[in-house]
């Protein structure tokens, strides 16, 4: 466990005799097929023969690894993980739609209503925590079919539920299956995946999830017709999925990480060159190992415990945690959760509408993930993660501004009628709709007649249902004649395109870095003996503030208003923003057995070190030997 690198051998002599073989090779036309002839543009400035320089005999030779020697079953593999991070989005995105179904259907309280959010985010946080102890224990494939098996059956508990009590055991099921997928699915695809590819496959389980949320608000759009029992389908059909992980994992192989470490030597040589193809797989195979037996002299006591005492862990614990809370604080789950509310405020009166247009939103927080994944491998993970938390920042503050000016501009309340159970409830005197609408016993009703507003009231809201008010000319649709609204935790503004803007804006900026990079960077910085903890502890903290700025968002709103959360959130991002560009540094194209070195500074001296970040470096394999390339300077290479 020394923070020593292992020695990889990157001799460039050996490269140049080796690229002189294979291009002796390519002018006698023996391979060709691997590396090709460059064009006569390229040839243009070359000597004559052999007409190339090391830098092209690099590129080619880079891209040649890249493009041959990647099989097709190393994306099988992550396809097959990334399931779960699918598993994740439904889950998490499917139940706001259910409980419009289910808290009438069942007459839910509001407490059984939050019982029901929230015990799954709580189950997944202590499952994840857990997690790391199992992945340890029994490996990662064991871990990913536990999940698997817990989202089967937890989604048949929910579809068959007859009562609320069963509801609630389903949903802890379900629970648990997040916290243990969320934290093993990254670090299986990451230990499985060649260094170039790494990243860009661990962050298709993030586009699984936000693809997962996606499809959640279809199926709530689809079955919310249903007079009876749509909730049931909801909230069963992620049985598909997870059953077909399941399956899917009974054929797939451990992680030959965690072969090594467990002593299973030959069937790691086994899967390694099932996942490697036609590459030599004794240099990676020798280098895990290496570091397996610096960090099994590593000394005593819990993972945990060594991971806080050795400085590198330590600081990398740190960033991975830090990462993940910044992410929930800034605001991601109150943004989709509320995307309703905000697309009411900005004109759409029918629910079903706004539903629909609230899946607009999993579909651009989709779409710009997808971005992510192309962007991970091509600018690097700091870079990526900076420029998304800075956007972030800003459009959380849009956002505020949004709702700042809405608030200004806040409708007066102009007419007061009579409570006819003559009990003296606290809407009536307010006298602008803000306050009216931040209290969550109350609406807005009003009719509006070419844009003016005529008649508004501040009256109290049907327990049993928030789209009626509890009396009055807002209580029964057939009572409300054209033109008679009923808002409920909006009001009506002439500013709302700016909230519009704000949301669009935060999307594209969140979803392509601050969405995917936690997650991808948690798991690859720490070395194998501490990866299972650090991942659990870092999924852990996830889901901890998940439900944390979940449950806080209305109290904030109530007593912050809006824009007071959301210029929290924004400066949340802000100092995030500080935190990452002094303590991340940048592992892309990496050897996992590298990283550790990255954290032997002191934490938050990544600043200064940015200019380091020109010079990138890549490890390439050619038919067996490794080279370390420097793509900007081929002048190293002599
Ligand atoms: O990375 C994911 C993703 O960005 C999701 O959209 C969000 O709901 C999750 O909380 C987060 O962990």
């Amino acid at each position: 466990m020394s923070g020593k690198q292992v020695d990889h051998d990157y001799n460039l002599r050996s490269m140049n005799n080796l690229m002189g073989e294979r291009w002796k090779k390519v002018s006698d036309g023996g391979e060709r097929s691997l590396i090709k002839a460059p064009s006569s543009a390229s040839l243009s400035s070359a000597p004559a023969a052999p007409p190339t320089s090391t830098g092209d005999l690099e590129r080619a030779a880079r891209k040649q690894f890249q493009q041959d020697v990647t099989p097709g079953f190393v994306y099988v593999l992550a396809a097959f993980s990334a399931l779960g991070g699918f598993l994740f989005g439904y889950d998490t995105g499917v139940i706001s739609g259910a409980m419009l179904l289910l808290k009438r259907e069942l007459d839910l309280s509001a407490l059984w209503q939050e019982l029901l959010i929230s015990s799954t985010v709580a189950a997944a946080a202590l499952s994840a925590l857990l997690g790391g102890f199992l992945n340890g224990l029994f490996g990662r494939r064991v871990c990913i079919l536990l999940a698997s098996f817990f989202f089967s059956v937890g989604g048949i508990v929910l579809s068959t539920a007859p009562g609320k009590e069963v509801l609630l055991a389903g949903r802890l099921i379900v629970g648990v299956g997040l916290g243990i997928a969320s934290m093993t699915v990254p670090v299986y695809i990451a230990e499985a995946s060649p260094p170039h590819l790494r990243g860009q496959l661990v962050t298709v389980n993030t586009l699984f999830i936000t693809g997962g949320q996606f499809t959640a608000s279809l199926i709530d759009g689809a079955f919310s017709y249903l007079q009876r029992d749509g909730w049931r389908y909801m909230l069963g059909l992620s049985v598909l999925p997870a059953v077909l992980q399941f399956v899917g994992f009974l054929f797939l192989p451990e992680s030959p990480r965690w072969l090594i470490q467990h002593g299973l030597t030959q069937k790691a040589r086994r899967v390694l060159s099932q996942i490697r193809g036609n590459q030599n797989i004794d240099e990676e195979y020798d280098s895990i190992k290496n570091s397996i037996d610096e960090e099994d002299s590593g000394g005593d006591g819990p993972v945990i415990w060594r991971m806080l005492t050795y400085p590198p862990t330590r600081r990398a614990l740190l960033v991975g945690c830090g990462l993940q809370m910044f992410q929930q604080l800034s605001g991601i789950n109150t943004v989709m959760y509320y995307s309703a509310t905000i697309l009411q405020m900005s004109g759409v009166r029918d629910d079903r509408l706004a539903i629909w247009l609230a899946g607009l939103t999993t579909l651009t927080n989709f779409l710009f993930t997808l971005l992510g994944v192309w962007l991970v491998e091509r600018v690097g993970r700091r870079k990526l993660t900076l420029g998304s938390i800075i956007g972030t920042c800003l459009s959380l503050s849009l956002l505020a501004i949004g709702f700042l000016m809405s608030a200004q501009h806040s409708p007066p309340v102009t007419f007061h009628p009579l409570d006819p159970s003559m009990a003296n409830s606290t809407c009536s005197k307010y006298q602008l709709c803000e306050p009216c609408m931040l209290d969550p016993g109350c609406g807005f009703c009003y009719r509006e007649n070419s844009s003016a507003l005529l008649a508004s009231s501040c009256v109290p809201v049907n327990k049993a249902s928030t789209e009626q008010a509890a009396w009055g000319r807002c209580s029964n649709s057939s009572l409300m004649r054209d033109e008679t609204y009923w808002a409920y935790n909006y009001c009506p503004t002439s500013y709302s395109w700016l909230v519009l803007l704000g949301l669009v804006c935060y999307l594209a900026a969140f979803a392509p870095g601050m969405g995917p990079m936690p997650w991808t960077i948690n798991s690859e910085i720490y070395p194998l003996w501490a990866r299972s903890t650090g991942n659990a502890c870092a999924a852990g903290v996830n889901w901890t503030f998940n439900v944390l700025v979940s449950l806080t968002f209305l109290h904030l709103a109530q007593y912050f208003t809006y824009y007071g959360a959301f210029f929290l959130y924004s400066s949340m991002a802000l100092l995030g923003f500080f935190f990452i560009y002094g303590c991340l540094p940048e592992t892309k194209a990496r050897r996992l057995e590298e990283i550790e070195a990255l954290f032997e500074n002191q934490l938050c001296s990544c600043g200064a070190s940015d200019s380091d970040e020109g010079r990138q470096v890549e490890y390439i394999r050619v038919k067996g030997s490794n080279y370390h390339l420097s793509d900007n300077d081929a002048s190293d290479v002599d």
